[in-house]
């Protein structure tokens, strides 16, 4: 008769090769639950991020004469960037020009490390750090959604200096296909 491990069909850990090639594609459990659990406070913030987007969603949706549940069952997603700036890159852009596609960003910048642009009238300003803020974008979605009554942003990412810079973004990425194509917000 099989044994139980056997009938999963997964290899069972019988030789000494076999437990050296398991411990060398798997950390050990320890090492592994404490890195799981090292994410509870992001996920938290995740959830903080969500209500966030929700909240300012709910309030363009009632600038628009809409009930602010509107947004409720929209799709939240989170993002970290991360840019490993080198000497080479100092001047280069990071992140091409492009407006944002989904409805609503939240933006939390990197506190030191400047870079982000955006286009006033075909100008790039730059956006200097204000550590404790958070910057809130309109995308291309709110565009279609409010028939045009919305805009968006060009922006861009330069390269300031040598360093590592990351930030972080949460945001509703609603394509035509999620009911948010023009005039359904009845304009
Ligand atoms: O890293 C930044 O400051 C901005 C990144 C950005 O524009 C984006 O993720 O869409
Ligand atoms: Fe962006």
């Amino acid at each position: 008769m099989s044994s139980p491990a056997a009938a999963t069909g997964l290899p069972v850990l019988k030789t000494p090769f076999m437990k050296l090639w398991v411990s060398m594609i798997w950390p050990p459990l320890k090492l592994f639950m404490t890195s799981v659990l090292s994410y509870r406070p992001l996920l938290r913030k995740e959830t903080q991020l969500r209500n966030m987007l929700m909240d300012i969603g709910g309030e363009i949706a009632e600038s628009m004469r809409l009930n602010g549940d509107y947004c409720k069952e929209w799709p939240c997603q989170f993002r970290i960037n991360k840019y490993n700036f080198t000497p080479e890159s100092v001047g280069t852009t990071g992140v091409q020009i492009h407006t944002d596609s989904g409805f609503l960003t939240i933006l939390q910048d990197n506190e030191n490390v400047g870079g982000l642009e955006v286009d006033k009238s075909g100008e790039f300003l730059p956006v200097d750090p204000l550590p404790g803020s958070l910057l809130v974008n309109l995308g291309d979605m709110a565009n279609v959604w409010s028939n045009g009554r919305l805009h968006t942003v060009r922006h861009r990412v330069q390269c300031k200096e040598a360093t590592i810079r990351v930030s972080m973004d949460g945001y509703i990425p609603l394509g035509t296909d999620s009911g948010a194509a023009a005039g359904t917000g009845g304009f």
